[in-house]
């Protein structure tokens, strides 16, 4: 289902003027604090009539200005996840969910409120009351209580913001099986790249206002022009891999579209699709294959694009099969491999600067690692 969002709107000092298109899937709208992201997903949910708008959901109009039409949020059918679960505390966990259902006036099945409780593991907090849950644990149930009203696209604004790492970590899984086993398209905003790098099908890159760029997650993490907008630490490529094995030495081996990659064990079994964010500063460059070394992850390929930064540094992009690879380096290196676009060269990756943290379940949108196998 295709998202059509175009939305004007100023505010003194600050003025939002963002067009994007997305398909099906998760949309994160990325950017930094300040940068628009709440106001165009207010004006999303209703909750803010833009000066000027148009938003479509497949073929619902939800809003167009120009026609006078600016649905109130409660006809608009879209689900809205907060930072904070904001769930009804003297509810038990099966009230508040059924709550969402009984709001949108949808009878629903009990089939379906099993699937989705099962989906999103919190069949053994049914009968408890939000003050007994964690954190993560509400969030859970909040996404419960929007998905059993049906909507036609969910809103979910920072939804981990407020938690810790541990909590973070537990519930990310449960939003991708929410991508891969729904249809409902999902608009995710977030300021964490490490978030969007897990999640999105699509990130659409707003800076002040604007949209910078719109497209597939791997396509935007690795552009060197956009870098400085993600953050020059947190800049990297997504490779979307497959597992082919589980070693004894404690090593996972992957097939990417680039060549083999081992890293620390990862969950899931062979043949499950995997994304794995490989962070730029984690990058060596070597024109020829390195001989005795540690590092296990050599992948060959061709410098595509280069941009040196303000200060030493500089993005390089290489194509590595049908993957973008980012690294970063300094300038001083780039003039003494004499570094261009169409210079061959070998992406060097430390297994173990690959952290849980950064890889997560493949979605439908990578079948391109099925070539790789
Ligand atoms: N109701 C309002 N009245 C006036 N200015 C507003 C209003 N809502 C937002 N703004 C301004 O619009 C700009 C964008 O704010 P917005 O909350 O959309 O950014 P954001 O990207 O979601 O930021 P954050 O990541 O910090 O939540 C900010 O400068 C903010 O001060």
């Amino acid at each position: 289902m295709t998202l059509s969002v175009s939305v004007k709107h100023t505010f003194e000092g600050f003025t939002l003027d963002a067009d994007f298109k997305a398909p099906a899937g998760v949309t994160a709208l990325f950017g930094s604090s300040g940068s628009g992201k709440s106001t165009l997903v207010n004006a999303m949910a209703g909750l803010l009539r833009p000066d000027h708008g148009r938003v479509e959901v497949g073929d619902r109009l939800l809003c167009d200005t120009d026609q006078g039409l600016c649905l109130p949020p409660h006809k608009r059918r879209v689900g809205y996840v907060f930072q904070e679960a904001r769930l009804f505390p003297h509810l038990t966990v099966q009230q508040n969910l059924r709550y969402g259902r009984w709001f949108a006036g949808i009878r629903g099945s009990d089939t379906e409120e099993r699937r989705l409780v099962d989906m999103l593991g919190i069949g053994g907090l049914l009968t408890r009351r939000p003050g007994a849950l964690s954190g993560g644990e509400k969030q859970r149930v909040a996404i419960g209580r929007a998905l059993l009203s049906h909507p036609l696209i969910l809103l979910m604004d920072e939804p981990l913001a407020a938690l810790d790492e541990a909590r973070k970590a537990e519930i990310l899984p449960y939003l991708e099986r929410l991508r891969d086993e729904t249809a409902i398209p999902i608009l995710y905003v977030s300021h964490s790249v490490a978030e969007v790098a897990r999640l999105a099908t699509t990130v659409v890159l707003l800076d002040k206002g604007k949209v910078l760029k719109t497209g597939p997650t791997e396509e935007v993490m690795s552009d060197p022009a956009l870098a400085p907008a993600i953050g020059l630490r947190e800049a990297g490529s997504v490779l979307s891999a497959k597992i082919v094995k589980h070693h004894d030495d404690g090593l996972t081996e992957l097939a990417s579209a680039g060549g083999r990659l081992f890293l620390p064990r990862i969950g899931g079994n062979p043949g499950d699709r995997v994304r794995v964010r490989i962070h730029a500063n984690d990058v060596v460059l070597s024109l020829d294959p390195p001989g005795r070394i540690s590092a296990l992850n050599l992948l060959p390929g061709t410098v595509t694009s280069i941009r040196a930064g303000s200060g030493p540094g500089a993005m390089v992009q290489m194509q590595a099969g049908d993957d973008q690879i980012l690294a970063r380096v300094t300038k001083r290196s780039i003039a003494a491999l004499g570094l261009e676009p169409g210079t061959g060269c070998y992406a060097i990756i430390k297994s173990v600067s690959v952290s849980r943290a950064d890889i997560g379940a493949g979605d439908q949108s990578i079948a391109k690692s099925d070539t790789t196998t």
